[in-house]
């Protein structure tokens, strides 16, 4: 049977639905069931056998309505496999220390679970109507460039390991799965 993923991403000018959009194009490749959803449509992950979420960074923190479905949601996410992107306009140059810095936007949800993968993804920040002029206006002065710098292919091979681990291995143990292992005697 197909297994079934749900890409769910938040996102304020829609930059992070792109990837989202191209993760989903990926999977549907391997032959999964996927759904693309925005973060704050779902309300029930229950049938969903693999959760990839995905957020922006905005002013060094994922958003909060990232922060709060993986707070509410962690009981059930406990029972599936689970992966987390980030996409922030630093993660434009690739070097170690920016990818730290990203990292710690899942400082508050990390004693949570513990996802499978993380993928590090650069963003866009473009003066259009979907991004308010205060908000590219605030970007701007704390330094961070116009443009699109997605990187797709990048997107897509991640996503293409990520589906290969979690749909052709059908043994991948999450945390709370190697958690009982450990303790059954
Ligand atoms: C007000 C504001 C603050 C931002 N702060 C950060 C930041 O701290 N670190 C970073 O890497 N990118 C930052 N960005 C860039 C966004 O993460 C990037 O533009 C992202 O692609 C936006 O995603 P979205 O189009 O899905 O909303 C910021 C952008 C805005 C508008």
């Amino acid at each position: 049977m197909k297994k079934k993923v749900l890409i769910t991403y938040a996102s304020r000018a829609g930059s992070t639905q792109g990837i989202a959009q191209a993760i989903g194009e990926v999977f549907v490749r391997h032959e999964a069931d996927v759904e693309v959803r925005f973060i704050l449509d779902i309300k029930d992950i229950q049938t969903y056998d693999i959760v990839i979420i995905g957020s922006p960074i905005r002013d060094m923190a994922w958003l909060p309505e990232a922060i709060r479905f993986i707070n509410i949601q962690q009981q059930a996410l406990k029972h599936k496999k689970v992966a987390y992107f980030i996409v922030g306009m630093t993660l434009r140059e690739n070097t170690p220390e920016n990818c730290e810095t990203a990292l710690h936007v899942l400082d508050p949800i990390k004693q949570i679970l513990q996802p499978i993968d993380i993928g590090l993804f650069a963003g866009a920040l473009l003066r259009d109507k979907r991004l308010k002029f205060i908000w590219w206006f605030i970007a701007k002065i704390t330094g961070l460039p116009d443009g699109d710098f997605r990187n797709f292919h990048l997107v897509r091979e991640w996503a293409d390991q990520l589906a290969k681990r979690l749909l052709q291995e059908e043994s991948v143990p999450n945390i709370a799965e190697v958690s009982t292992l450990q303790t059954e005697k």
